[in-house]
């Protein structure tokens, strides 16, 4: 495969990092064997910016993601939040300083969030744990937070078992909204949605951002969502950035040849 320049990405990065993880190698160990599943990656995400990570199933994306967010101690590497240094504090204060200001939505709202809470309930979770307001302060956030995201006010009072997954995602966001956070971190945030209510999922996502100054990591293996929400892309193969670089370019003139492979799979975007 072709050598990339992996230090052009970075060049069009401008803002302070949020997230920066330097040289992480990430083992995992299951029945005396040793899968490397990350190799020697570094990859900064500015404030504000909208980055993807892309490749296909078993690259590494996930591990990536789950290491900014501390939850999965690389054997080598750093990684930084906002200038900390995360592995190097103790789990705890890590989780709460990350649970304040990173938040995560997952691929599928109905197993991610409970089905028997309440609406309410699961938008006002974060800001019960970080202790965020008072009770009062906390209604009127969860009103305003299910506004934002387009959902009735009458479903504050409805079980999560009760909405279409469209509905759930948006409750999904609502939450990860609710602490203000610096960054969300979405992982295959419309895959199990169906096609009709993705394209509306993903706008929700871009308002969002663009009306706050928010950074945003995407975890996809497809390109157009990638392509409609980020900035900047990193193309993922065996456990290592192959290519990185801005979206558009990467879309338009992808260097690396597995990062074309992988745009050659997508039937509406054949070159
Ligand atoms: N908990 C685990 N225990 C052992 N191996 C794991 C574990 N999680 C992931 N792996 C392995 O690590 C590698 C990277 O997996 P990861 O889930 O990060 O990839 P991914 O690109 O996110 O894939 P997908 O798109 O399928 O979610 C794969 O080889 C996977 O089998």
């Amino acid at each position: 495969m072709t050598a990339v320049d992996l230090t052009h990405g970075l060049d069009e990065q401008a803002d302070a990092p949020i997230f920066e993880a330097r040289d992480l190698v990430v083992d995992y160990h299951s029945r005396g064997q040793v899968n490397r599943a990350l190799n020697h990656v570094s990859l900064s995400i500015a404030e504000g910016e909208a980055v993807g990570l892309i490749g296909e199933s078993g690259s590494g994306k996930t591990t990536l993601a789950r290491t900014l967010l501390g939850l999965i101690r690389p054997v080598h590497g750093q990684v930084t939040f906002r200038g900390q240094d995360l592995y190097a504090m103790k789990s705890i204060p890590r989780y709460r300083m990350l649970g304040r200001d990173a938040s995560l939505v997952f691929q599928d709202p109905r197993s991610s969030l409970n089905p028997r809470l309440t609406v309410g309930a699961v938008v006002r979770d974060p800001l019960t744990v970080q202790r965020i307001g008072t009770r009062a302060e906390r209604t009127d956030r969860v009103a305003a937070l299910l506004e934002s995201v387009g959902l009735p006010a009458q479903l504050v009072s409805r079980p999560v078992r009760a909405l279409s997954g469209g509905q759930l995602q948006r409750v999904a966001l609502a939450r990860a909204l609710a602490v203000e956070p610096g960054i969300i971190v979405a992982d295959e945030p419309t895959s199990a949605l169906d096609v009709s209510v993705q394209a509306q999922i993903l706008n929700l996502i871009q308002q969002v951002r663009a009306s706050r100054r928010l950074a945003l990591l995407v975890v996809s293996h497809d390109i157009r969502v990638i392509r409609y929400l980020t900035d900047r892309t990193a193309v993922m193969y065996n456990g290592e950035i192959v290519e990185l670089g801005s979206t558009a370019r990467i879309h338009d003139d992808p260097q690396h040849e597995y990062t074309r492979t992988l745009l050659a799979s997508v039937p509406s975007l054949k070159r």
